[in-house]
C-alpha cells in the first residue's frame, strides 16, 4: 500500500520552491475569482433560481411540520411489512418516513424533499407494498430513476421489504441483456424498477409488455429526471401510463433531496393535489458531515490528492472526477502508485460497473474513482469521505456527490480541490449551502517532496492511455476496412 514515505523514498529528489510562494499564489487565486465574482455578478444556482421563479401550475399543501408518528407500529401496515422493516432494524422512521408515509397511505400524491441518505427509498416503498398486498396486482408500481446501478439498488430495497409477501420485482435498465428482461417482465413481476430510455424500448418492442395496470408511479431524484437529458423519453412514458386524474387513477410520489416543488415541469407528471413533504429545508446537507475545501496551486491536483490519500489510508473513499478520462487516468495512476481503487463512469460496460461497485461495496478496493452517474442515490453504508478531484458544475451535483457520506446519521467527511478556475463554482456552492467551506492546511514541504515521482508517473499513465486510444482507433479503421473489402468482394 503506498504511503508518503515509500512516494517520497522513491521520488529521492528536493524540492527548492518555497512554500510561501504556494501560500501567497494560493490567496492572488482566490482574490481574483471573488472580483469576477463581482463582476459577473453570478447568480447562486442560477438554473435552480430560475426554476424557483417560474410559476408552477402544481397546487402543492405543506404537510404540518410535526411528524405525526413515531414508530412504524403507529402505522396500520400489514404484518409481513411490519416484520421485514423489523427485520431491517428500522427501529424508527426517519423524518421524511414519519411525515409522508401516514399522507401516502391516506391516498395523497407525495411531493418528497429529504437531505441525501435520510431514507426516501423506505419512505415510498413501504406505502406500495402496503398497498399491493389488497391490491395484487402485477405491473402495479413503475419506479424511475436516472441511474442503472441506483435501480439495481432500489430494487434490492423493494425485495427485502417484501420478503414476506411474495413480491416479484424487475429492473430494467440500459446495459443489460434485452431478451432476458423481456423474458423476466413476462413473469408479471409487481414492481418494475426502470431508468427512461430502456423501459420505452421494452414499451415500444416487448410484445405483451404494457403498464395498463399501473397504479403508482414514483420518481425518484425526480429533479435529475425532469432535466432535459430525460425529457423525451420521460414525456412519451407519461403519455403511455394510465391517467392520474380519477379517483380509481395513478398515484405519484416524487422524491429527491434537491427538488423544488416550483418545478414547472412537474405539471406534467399530472399530480393529483399532491402533499408537499419537506425535511430540513434549510440544511441541504446533514449535520453529521464535515465539509472543506483544499485550494491547489497549478500542477499539484494530482500530488495533493495522493497526499490525501496517504493520510487517510484504509479509509473508504469515493473520489469524484467531472470527465471518464479523469476517472480512467486517475484509476491507473492510483494503481500505480499501489492504492486500491477502481473505477466507475459511462463508458464502461454494465458488468464493469457492477463489478467495480461490488469490490467497493465488499471493501475489497477501498477507493472508488467515479464520474457523476455515482452522484446520485448510491448508498454504500460505510463511505468515509467523498473528494472532489474536479469540483461539480452545479450546486446540486455538490450536494449529491458529499451525500454519498454520513448517511444514515452516521458521520462523514468531504474534500473539494479547489484549482484557480473552480473558485467561482465554489463560492456559488457555499452561497447555496448558506456557508463557507472550512479550508483544509497540507503539509507543503511533504507535498512538494512527493511531486516530481508522481508527476513522473501522471505522464507514464497519459503516454499509455494515448497509445491505446491510438491502437483502437487504429483497430477501428482495420475492421472498417476488411468490412468494406468484404462488401467489395460481394458485389
Ligand atoms: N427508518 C430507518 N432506520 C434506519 N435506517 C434506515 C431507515 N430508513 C432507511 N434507512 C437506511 O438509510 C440508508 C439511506 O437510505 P436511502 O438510500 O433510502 O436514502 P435517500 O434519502 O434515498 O438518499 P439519497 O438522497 O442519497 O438517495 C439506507 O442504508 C437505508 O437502509
Amino acid at each position: 500500500m503506498a504511503s508518503n514515505e515509500k512516494i517520497l523514498k522513491d521520488s529521492g529528489k528536493k524540492t527548492r520552491s518555497s512554500h510561501s510562494d504556494v501560500q501567497s499564489l494560493a490567496e492572488k487565486i482566490k482574490q481574483k475569482a471573488l472580483e469576477n465574482m463581482k463582476q459577473k455578478q453570478v447568480e447562486v444556482s442560477k438554473e435552480e433560481s430560475d426554476e424557483d421563479n417560474q410559476n408552477s401550475e402544481t397546487e402543492v399543501q405543506e404537510q404540518e411540520k410535526e411528524p405525526s408518528i413515531t414508530s412504524f407500529e403507529d402505522l396500520d401496515l400489514v404484518p409481513e411489512l411490519q416484520a421485514t422493516i423489523k427485520q431491517l432494524n428500522f427501529t424508527k422512521p426517519t423524518e421524511i418516513q414519519a411525515k409522508s408515509i401516514p399522507a401516502a397511505l391516506k391516498g395523497s400524491d407525495i411531493i418528497g424533499i429529504a437531505q441525501t441518505g435520510s431514507g426516501k427509498t423506505a419512505a415510498f416503498a413501504i406505502p406500495v407494498l402496503n398497498q399491493l398486498w389488497y391490491d395484487k396486482l402485477y405491473n402495479y408500481c413503475l419506479v424511475l430513476v436516472p441511474t442503472r446501478e441506483l435501480a439495481l439498488q432500489i430494487q434490492k430495497t423493494f425485495d427485502a421489504l417484501g420478503l414476506e409477501m411474495g413480491l416479484k420485482t424487475c429492473c430494467v435498465v440500459g446495459g443489460m441483456n434485452m431478451l432476458e428482461q423481456s423474458r423476466e417482465l413476462m413473469k408479471k413481476p409487481h414492481i418494475i424498477i426502470a431508468t427512461p430510455g430502456r423501459l420505452m424500448d421494452h414499451l415500444e418492442n416487448t410484445k405483451g409488455f404494457n403498464l395498463k395496470n399501473l397504479k403508482f408511479l414514483i420518481m425518484d431524484e425526480a429533479d435529475r429526471l425532469l432535466d432535459l437529458e430525460f425529457g423525451p423519453a420521460i414525456d412519451k412514458i407519461l403519455k403511455i401510463l394510465p391517467v392520474a386524474d380519477d379517483t380509481n387513477g395513478r398515484r405519484n410520489f416524487l422524491f429527491s433531496a434537491t427538488l423544488t416543488e416550483k418545478l414547472n415541469k412537474l405539471t406534467k407528471v399530472a399530480l393529483r393535489d399532491p402533499i408537499l413533504v419537506k425535511c430540513n429545508e434549510n440544511n441541504k446537507t446533514v449535520e453529521t458531515l464535515v465539509q472543506s475545501l483544499i485550494v491547489v496551486p497549478g500542477g499539484l491536483k494530482n500530488t495533493i490528492l495522493v497526499y490525501l490519500l496517504s493520510e487517510h489510508l484504509n479509509k473508504s473513499v469515493i473520489i469524484f472526477t467531472r470527465t471518464k478520462s479523469n476517472c480512467e487516468r486517475l484509476n491507473v495512476l492510483l494503481n500505480m502508485l499501489e492504492f486500491k481503487s477502481c473505477a466507475l463512469h459511462g463508458d464502461l460496460s454494465q458488468q464493469q460497473r457492477n463489478g467495480a461497485l461490488d469490490l467497493f461495496k465488499a471493501n475489497k478496493r477501498n477507493l472508488l474513482i467515479a464520474t457523476d452517474v455515482a452522484a446520485r442515490g448510491l448508498d454504500i453504508p460505510f463511505v468515509d469521505m467523498v473528494i472532489n478531484y474536479d469540483i461539480p458544475i452545479d450546486s446540486k451535483s455538490y450536494i449529491h456527490r458529499v451525500g454519498r457520506t454520513a448517511r444514515a446519521g452516521r458521520s462523514g467527511k468531504s474534500i473539494s480541490l479547489v484549482s484557480q478556475y473552480d473558485l467561482e463554482l465554489i463560492l456559488r456552492i457555499e452561497q447555496v449551502l448558506g456557508f463557507k467551506l472550512q479550508k483544509d492546511e497540507v503539509n507543503k514541504q511533504l507535498v512538494l517532496q512527493i511531486r516530481d515521482n508522481v508527476e513522473r508517473c501522471n505522464s507514464e499513465v497519459i503516454m499509455e492511455m494515448n497509445r491505446k486510444s491510438k491502437e483502437k482507433k487504429n483497430n477501428k479503421k482495420r475492421g472498417k476496412r476488411s468490412r468494406d473489402d468484404m462488401d467489395k468482394g460481394e458485389k
